[in-house]
C-alpha cells in the first residue's frame, strides 16, 4: 500500500485520542517505547469536548462529571494539573409531569403514585446488581434468565405499576441515551455493579445522584482539558486528521495504514468505539465472535443541548437548576445548572435522548428544524425557571448521533443475548492488537474514568511482554 520510512516505524501505534488513547500513550512513552498516536478528528478527546464562552470561560459538550469512586479519572486529571469544583446543586430541584412543574428538595422527585415503586425497584436492582461479579457479568448465577430480558420486562416484573419505570427510564435518558427497553437485564444490573470500584460496590444512587454520585464534580477548564495536556506532553506523536483504515498483522509486526500514509509497529492499541472497530479492513479479519460483538455494541442516541444567559438567574429564585421531566411532549429527560464555576454566565444544559424524544405530535426531535429543536429545549427550560430561559444569548446544540467517530452517545448499550453469547470477546488480545476504550472497562464502564482504566490496563499488558514488543528488544 503506502510507502514505510524508519521514521514511521515505531514500537506501538494507538489509534484513537480520547481519554483511553492518550492514556495508553502516555503510559507507555513514560516506561520508554515510541509512540504514534493517530486520531481521525481535527482535534483530541473524543466524547470529551469544550465550547468556549467568551474568552475565559468553557462549558462541556460531552462527558463533563466525575464522582467518587472513579479515582482513575481523578489521580490523571490531577497529574495533568486539571483541577474539580463541584456542581452546582444548591436549592430546589423541579419535577416536570405532564405540564405541571413542582419543586423538591432532596433527590426524591414528588411523584406519590410512583414513590414506592421507585424505592423497591431501586432496592431490587442493588440487589440484583450485588450478585453480578464485576468483569464477568455472563458467569452470574441468574446471567441467561437476566440476559434474555430487556431491563424494562425486568423492572415490570418488580413494580406494582408503570411508575416506577417510567421514572426510571427518565434517568436512564443520559446515562444510556436511551431506556430501559433498549438494553438487556443483564447488561443494566451489570452497569450499576460497576458503578464502583474494587473496594466499593455500585449502587443506582452512586450512578444517579448528583451529591455522593457520579455527577459530582466537574473539570476546571473542562473535561477536554485532560486531553489537550496529555497530547501537549506527548507532542508530536500525536496526529490528527489520520482516521486509520486499514491493520495489516504479520507474524513479527503489525502496518497501520491511514488514507496516505503507513506505520510499521509492533503491537497496536485500538482504543476507538468498538462498533467504528469493525469499519477497519482487517488482515487477517478479526475473529467472528468478536466482529459480531463489536458490531452488536451500538451506543445510544444521545444530544446534549445548552442555552447560555449573561448569569444563572434561576439561583436567586432558590433553584438548583436541575430538573426532571416526565412529560411525553417533552424532549428533554433531565437539565443541569451548566455554569461555568465562577458563575461569570449561566449555563442550563439539557439531555435529549433523540432516538426516542418527541416533539409535541409525535414527530422526532431530531427530525425538526434547528428552530424547532431549540424551540422545545428552551420551553422546556423555562416551564422550570421561568420565561426568562427562552431568550438565551447562545444556544449549543450537540447531536452526538451526527458524529462520524464516534456514532452515537454517551455509550455502547447491549440488547439481550449479547452479553451471555458472545460478552467474553471483549478484550481479548486480536494478535498483537490490544483493546481500550471507555467500552472495555469492568468498572464505571461508558464513562470517563472506564476509558482510563482501559487505557491503563492495555499499556501495562503491553509493557509486561516488553521484550517481545519493543523493536529495541527484536531479534
Ligand atoms: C453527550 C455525552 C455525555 C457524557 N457524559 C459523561 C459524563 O458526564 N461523565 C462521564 O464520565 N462520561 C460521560 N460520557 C462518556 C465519556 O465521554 C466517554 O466514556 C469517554 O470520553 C470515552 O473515551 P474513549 O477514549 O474511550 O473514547 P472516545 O472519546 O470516543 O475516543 C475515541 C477516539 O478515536 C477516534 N477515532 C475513531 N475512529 C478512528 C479511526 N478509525 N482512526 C483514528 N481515530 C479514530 C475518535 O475521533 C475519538 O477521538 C458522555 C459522553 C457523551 C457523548
Amino acid at each position: 500500500m503506502n510507502e514505510i520510512s524508519e521514521a514511521s516505524r515505531v514500537d506501538v501505534v494507538v489509534v484513537g485520542a480520547g481519554l483511553a488513547g492518550l492514556t495508553a500513550a502516555r503510559e507507555l512513552t513514560a516506561a520508554g517505547l515510541t509512540v504514534q498516536v493517530l486520531e481521525a478528528r481535527d482535534r483530541v478527546g473524543g466524547r470529551t469536548v469544550n465550547h468556549a464562552l467568551g474568552e475565559n470561560a468553557v462549558v462541556e459538550t460531552g462527558g463533563q462529571f466525575v464522582g467518587p469512586t472513579q479515582d482513575h479519572i481523578l489521580r490523571l486529571a490531577a497529574s495533568v494539573g486539571v483541577g474539580t469544583f463541584p456542581a452546582y446543586d444548591i436549592g430546589s430541584s423541579v419535577y416536570v409531569k405532564n405540564g405541571r412543574a413542582r419543586r423538591f428538595d432532596g433527590g426524591v422527585p414528588p411523584d406519590l403514585a410512583a414513590l414506592p415503586d421507585v424505592g423497591m425497584l431501586v432496592a431490587r436492582i442493588d440487589r440484583a446488581a450485588g450478585q453480578i461479579p464485576v468483569g464477568r457479568p455472563w458467569s452470574a448465577p441468574r446471567a441467561s434468565e437476566w440476559d434474555t430480558q430487556t431491563l424494562a420486562t425486568w423492572a415490570r416484573k418488580h413494580s406494582a405499576t408503570d411508575g416506577g419505570v417510567e421514572l426510571l427510564d427518565i434517568l436512564l435518558g443520559s446515562v444510556f441515551g436511551g431506556t430501559s427497553a433498549d438494553v438487556s437485564a443483564l447488561f443494566g444490573l451489570a452497569y450499576v455493579a460497576g458503578a464502583g470500584n474494587e473496594y466499593t460496590p455500585g449502587t443506582v444512587d452512586r450512578l444517579m445522584s448528583v451529591a455522593g454520585g457520579a455527577q459530582q464534580w466537574r473539570f476546571l477548564g473542562g473535561s477536554q482539558a485532560i486531553c489537550i495536556e496529555m497530547a501537549s506532553r506527548l507532542g508530536d506523536s500525536v496526529r490528527l486528521d489520520t482516521p486509520v483504515r486499514r491493520v495489516e498483522q504479520h507474524p513479527d509486526r503489525v502496518v497501520v495504514h491511514s488514507d496516505t500514509e503507513s506505520w510499521v509497529a509492533r503491537s497496536v492499541v485500538v482504543a476507538i468505539p468498538p462498533v467504528l472497530a469493525t469499519r477497519i479492513d482487517w488482515s487477517p479479519s478479526l475473529p467472528a465472535a468478536q466482529e459480531a460483538l463489536f458490531q452488536r455494541m451500538n451506543f445510544g442516541g444521545l444530544a446534549k443541548c445548552e442555552a447560555v444567559y449573561p448569569e444563572p438567574f434561576w439561583r436567586t429564585s432558590g433553584l438548583s437548576g436541575q430538573a426532571l421531566f416526565r412529560d411525553s411532549d417533552v424532549p428533554v429527560s433531565s437539565m443541569f445548572d451548566n455554569s461555568p464555576p465562577d458563575g461569570s454566565h449561566g449555563v442550563l444544559m439539557g439531555f435529549v435522548g433523540t432516538w426516542g424524544a418527541r416533539h409535541r405530535g409525535g414527530r422526532n426531535w431530531s427530525e425538526g428544524n434547528e428552530s424547532e429543536r431549540r424551540g422545545e429545549v428552551l420551553r422546556a427550560f423555562a416551564s422550570v425557571v421561568g420565561p426568562r430561559a427562552l431568550e438565551p444569548t447562545e444556544w449549543i446544540e450537540l447531536d452526538w448521533t451526527d458524529e462520524q467517530w464516534t456514532c452515537g452517545g454517551p455509550t455502547a448499550v447491549l440488547t439481550p443475548g449479547v452479553l451471555t453469547g458472545l460478552g467474553r470477546w471483549r478484550d481479548v488480545p486480536f494478535g498483537r492488537v490490544r483493546w481500550a476504550g471507555a467500552e472495555h472497562s469492568d468498572y464505571w464502564n461508558g464513562y470517563m474514568d472506564g476509558a482510563v482504566r482501559s487505557g491503563e490496563k492495555a499499556a501495562a499488558e503491553i509493557l509486561s511482554t516488553e521484550g517481545d514488543l519493543s523493536w529495541n528488544n527484536a531479534s
